[in-house]
């Protein structure tokens, strides 16, 4: 059951990217959580297409109608469902696809897992338009995490070879996660946005793609949540955020750079903050041993450029046995990770939420 996941919370994601829908089941949430049903759209219009040139032209409303699970703006603790209808489909981009498979994509090896009878149109289970469910998840997940204090934020760290400014591992204050939030191309400064759109715009002119890299952090988070081993809040994050189409690479803390560090350095001293103990500085990532330190969760997703390019590109004829130039028709996003902010933020919080119920169980009020 691969589109299926959690312990505590159970969250299931079905649809085609050009069937009739999309949705997602959420079981295990806790009873009794009030939820704002306008910030719900406005976190599923943050990820949702149609939007300027760096993204695909495809227009979606992306609004998530819900059918169970909530009662008065608060959640019964049954399954929360939605579904999110499809409506701008061009499948005819596709005809050819499922004959002459599109390098990078899904639609050879779909091809092959299912014996051909996978729903190949515009990259079917596939396709990142599942990410919309996720966002609904998550948005749900975040406003209950955000009532215990916890904030979670991210950016585009880069976008092909343009970069922003880092996070500081030491924590970033709620007003500018708030305000990365509100932007449609969220970086901590101007000048980096600038870089990144051109970067977009002159791969797009050109008929290619970009990849890019997003940093997310979760601040106030409790101390000693999560397990060792298999249970790590590494672990458990990284199963999700792999279910993101197009994440290549995952780090957390200093990720890879660690390894080039001497342990005198990479070690985060202890320290008293009043009764509170807290590290002095933030390699560590906020999980040691795979659980929490109580410091802000720090980790960044690797996207890679989006498949579906304009350039002829190489491919079979699997009905031929030949090889054929491809022409790709159709709309793509020039660079995943612009839309995939808030999708990483939204993987973050139901992970989280899975972890805070697994702590804390019937008594997570
Ligand atoms: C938000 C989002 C939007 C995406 N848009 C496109 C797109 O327009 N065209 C495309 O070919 N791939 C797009 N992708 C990436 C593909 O869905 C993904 O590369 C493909 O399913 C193969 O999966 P893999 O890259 O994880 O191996 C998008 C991914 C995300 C997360
Ligand atoms: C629809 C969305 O993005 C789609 C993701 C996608 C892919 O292959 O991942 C390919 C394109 O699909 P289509 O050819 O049908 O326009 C994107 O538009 C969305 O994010 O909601």
């Amino acid at each position: 059951m691969s589109s299926t996941w959690g312990n505590q919370l159970k969250l299931s994601i079905f649809g085609e990217s050009h069937g009739k829908g999309i949705g997602v089941v959420l079981d295990g949430l806790p009873a009794g959580q009030s939820i704002d049903q306008d910030e719900l759209l406005v976190q599923m219009a943050r990820r949702a297409p149609g939007r300027d040139a760096t993204s695909t032209a495809r227009k979606e409303s992306d609004f998530p109608e819900i059918l169970s699970g909530l009662y008065q703006n608060t959640t019964t603790g049954t399954p929360l469902s939605a579904i999110i209808h499809n409506s701008d489909t061009h499948s005819k981009d596709y005809a050819d696809l499922n004959s002459h498979p599109r390098p990078g994509h899904a639609d050879y090896t779909g091809n092959v897992r299912y014996s051909g009878h996978n729903d190949y149109r515009g990259g079917g289970h596939f396709s990142g338009r599942l990410t919309a469910p996720l966002t609904f998840a998550g948005a749900v997940c975040r406003q209950i995490l955000a009532r215990r204090g916890v904030s979670i934020g991210a950016h585009l760290l880069a976008a092909g070879n343009a970069t922003d400014t880092p996070f500081d591992p030491m924590g970033m204050p709620d007003h500018v996660l708030s305000a990365l939030a509100a932007s449609p191309f969220p970086t901590l400064t101007r000048d980096a946005e600038q870089a990144m759109r051109q970067q977009i715009e002159n791969a797009r002119l050109d008929g290619d793609s970009v990849g890019g890299i997003v940093e997310c952090m979760a601040t106030g988070l409790p101390i000693g949540i999560g397990s060792p081993m298999f249970g790590g809040v590494e672990n458990r994050m990284a199963s999700l955020l792999f279910g993101i189409p197009a994440v290549k690479g995952l780090e957390f803390g200093e990720g890879f750079g660690a390894a080039a560090l001497r342990g005198s350095t990479n070690n985060d001293a202890y320290v008293y903050e009043g009764v509170r103990v807290r590290t002095a500085t933030n390699h560590h990532g906020g999980i040691l041993g795979g659980i929490t330190s109580g410091m802000p969760l720090v980790f960044r997703v690797a996207f890679k450029p989006t498949p579906s390019i304009f350039k002829e590109q190489r491919t079979v004829d699997l009905e031929a046995h030949a090889e054929v130039p491809l022409t790709i028709h159709g709309r793509h996003d020039p660079c995943v990770a612009v839309r995939a902010v808030p999708v990483v933020e939204s993987a973050a919080a139901v992970a989280l939420l899975d972890l805070f119920l697994e702590a804390y169980g019937y008594e997570f009020r």
